[in-house]
């Protein structure tokens, strides 16, 4: 498995508290990695120790596998580009204008390239228009650009929907699947919006009091937080004897109850339940959402 981040035991101390306590985590080349947790959970805390704005009090991350004490750090994270809080925007520049200074920052000998980069994030039109003036949609398109100009093949953002109306929100989506899916560039997303990751992240992270509390990948967590039927019966091993006859998944919650999976006919169930001399006293459907695995996963508790 290649790895473009990796961390593990990064602690990050602040006097007498920890923003970060231990946390490993593990960000797979080609993944959208969903980094998920409430307000103060330490997201931010992660996001400025791999770009290098902090350093961490103890543990290590590796970035393509090169640790952060090495002597090859500063050039992997030449393949990051990152937008963090408040992107770094000269506010009285055009778009193309802010594009060409972070083109001079980074010491790239022509200006090719920045016609088509304003055209991908979508801010081609905006013409003479200052950047002072731009929508926070623009604006964080904007930041996405500038983070984009030393073509990186990984790309951290920092609540990139935060504050962005429901068109901003879809057009924010759309352009991060299409640098994922198109430019092939590895993502890491923070938030605390899980409905609005779950359309994009094939990873996720779960972080909570500065440690990783999970990691899955989109698949296992679907399957986690899919459909079920729950049914409370009198006879459980009739229940079981009809399942397995009709080769249908359930889990056996306890003496009385059970989680059937899959698109089953209730009535036709229900007979054959019945013809087995086996009550069926309620059927409630059962839909752990994702918002709901995550409440489950970190206790509950006042949540963003
Ligand atoms: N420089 C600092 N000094 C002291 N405490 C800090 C400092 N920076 C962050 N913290 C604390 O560390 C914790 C984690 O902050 P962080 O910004 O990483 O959280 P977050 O998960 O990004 O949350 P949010 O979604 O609110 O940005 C918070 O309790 C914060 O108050």
């Amino acid at each position: 498995m290649e790895y473009v981040l990796s961390t593990e035991n990064l602690t990050k101390q602040y006097k007498d508290f920890k923003a970060l306590d231990h946390l490993t985590m593990h960000v797979e080349k080609g993944a959208i990695y969903g980094f998920v947790g409430r307000n103060g959970a330490g997201k931010t805390t992660l996001i400025r120790l791999i770009c290098g704005l902090q350093s961490p009090t103890s543990g290590e991350y590796s970035i393509y596998g090169k640790k952060y004490t090495s002597g090859d750090i500063l050039q992997m994270r030449r393949r990051m580009g990152a937008v963090v809080e408040n992107p770094s925007i000269y506010l009285d520049m055009t778009a193309e204008e802010n594009i060409r200074e972070q083109y001079a920052i980074l010491g790239r000998p022509t200006y090719e390239g920045i016609t088509e980069l304003l055209e991908l994030v979508g801010l081609s039109g905006t013409g003479r228009k200052k950047a002072k003036n731009f929508s926070l949609g623009m604006g964080q398109r904007l930041g996405i650009a500038i983070a984009l100009a030393g073509d990186p093949d990984f790309l951290v953002l920092d609540e990139p929907v935060n504050g962005l109306d429901p068109q901003g929100i879809v057009e924010m989506r759309e352009l991060i699947l299409k640098l994922n899916r198109e430019y092939r560039i590895t993502v890491l997303i923070s938030s605390h919006i899980l409905d609005e990751l779950s359309r994009l992240a094939t990873h996720y992270g779960f972080i909570d009091q500065g440690r990783i509390v999970k990691e899955i990948t989109a698949g296992d967590l679907e399957s986690a937080c899919r459909k079920c039927m729950h049914l409370t019966v009198s006879d459980m091993r009739s229940l079981i004897r009809v399942m397995d006859e009709k080769k249908i998944e359930y889990a056996v919650t306890s003496d009385q109850e059970a989680d059937v999976y899959g698109d089953w006919n209730v009535t036709e169930l229900i007979q054959s339940l019945a013809e087995q001399g086996c009550i069926v006293y309620k059927v409630t459907e059962k839909d752990e959402s994702l918002e709901s695995y995550y409440i489950n996963l970190i206790g509950g508790g006042s949540h963003a």
